[in-house]
Order: structure tokens, then sequence, then C-alpha cells
């Protein structure tokens, strides 16, 4: 390390999301989209979008289901963004090029960078998101849990079971 903290280490608190929470989340969120759709098309933000786009786009009946393909972490370091795969034109169509009627989703917003890049190109789209940190939330729309900007959320996929040591031998 180059004395520069990580994100994860600035966030300091820990927020560990086991699959059954992350699948009750998703369809909790879910309620709440199916109030304000129906949606023509999913899009889901990957990678961390793909997981909470199929399980909210399966609780919608919604069939197709396009990406946008943004990298800007490498494990819990930001760099710049970097969109490796655009919206496909079929997608756009469906959404007449604004994204009207169409349902963005991601795993978080974190600081809003990614959202916002995503939202630039789809202005009149829903964006969803399972868990938003404030930074990250006037950006979306719809979200289910928040945690404090100092929060790290471990996603199911990024993480295993592992030995954890007794708090009186100083496990926090
Ligand atoms: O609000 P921000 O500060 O922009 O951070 C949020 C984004 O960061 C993570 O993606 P990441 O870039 O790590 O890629 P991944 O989805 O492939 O893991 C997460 O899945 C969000 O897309
Ligand atoms: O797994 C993750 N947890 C987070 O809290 C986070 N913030 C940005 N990117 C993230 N990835
Ligand atoms: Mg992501």
């Amino acid at each position: 390390m180059n004395g520069e903290l990580t994100a994860q280490e600035r966030a300091g608190k820990a927020f560990p999301v086991s699959w059954d929470q992350f699948h009750r989340d998703c369809r909790a969120l879910t309620w709440r989209l199916n109030e304000v759709g129906p949606f023509h098309a999913v899009i889901a933000i990957t990678r961390g979008g793909l997981v909470p786009a199929a399980i909210v786009a399966r609780e919608l009946g919604v069939r197709i289901i396009d990406t946008v393909c943004i990298a800007s972490y490498d494990h819990d370091k930001q760099g710049d963004l970097q969109v490796l795969k655009g919206i496909s034109d079929a997608a756009m169509k469906l959404g007449g090029g604004t994204g009207k009627g169409l349902l963005i989703v991601d795993d978080l917003v974190d600081t809003g960078k990614t959202g916002k890049l995503v939202r630039e190109m789809l202005p009149d789209a829903h964006f969803a998101t399972v868990y938003a940190k404030p930074k990250g939330r006037p950006l979306v729309d719809t979200f289910i849990t928040e945690v404090s900007q100092d929060t790290w959320i471990f996603f199911p996929w990024d993480t295993a079971l592992s030995y954890h040591p007794p708090l009186r031998d100083g496990a926090a």
C-alpha cells in the first residue's frame, strides 16, 4: 500500500449481506417497483446489478434485460469510470431514446458516480438499487436500505464463510 486508504478502510463499518437477506431485500424492492411500473425492460449495471436485475425481472415478469457494463472499483479502490459496453440500440428504442419506461437496476449507490453516468444515458428511466449510501441516494428513485457513508457492504458473491475469532480475543 502507498499510504492511501482504500474505500473499505475509509468506510470502517462492515455490513455483510447473506444470499437469503439479499433475496429478501430484492423482493422488497420489487414490491415498491410494482407500484411504479410497468416497465418495458430492465437495464442491469454490471456486474453488481446482474443479481438484483434477475430477481426483480423475475418478480415483475419482465423478459427483456439489457446491460450497461461499467467498471470503477478494483475491489475497494475507486478509479476512473470505464464504460465497457453501452446500452443496446434495441433497449434504447424501447425507451424512446430517453429511457422512458425502462428500469435501471444496480446493487448499490455509494458516491453516485456510476449512477450519475447511467442517468445521463437514460434521463427518463427509473433507477432502483437495493442499498444506498447518503452521497448517492439523491440519484436513486427507489431503494430498500440506507447505510451510512462509512459502511462497506459485503455482498454474498464477494465473500465466503470463514472462522471469526471470539470477541474477548479482540474481534470487532
Ligand atoms: O456509487 P459509486 O461510488 O459509483 O459505486 C457504486 C458502484 O460500484 C460497484 O460497482 P463496481 O465498479 O465495483 O463494479 P462491479 O459491479 O463489477 O463489482 C457497485 O456495484 C456500483 O455499481
Ligand atoms: O462490495 C461493495 N461494497 C460497497 O460498499 C461498495 N461501494 C462501492 N462499491 C462497493 N462494492
Ligand atoms: Mg457495479
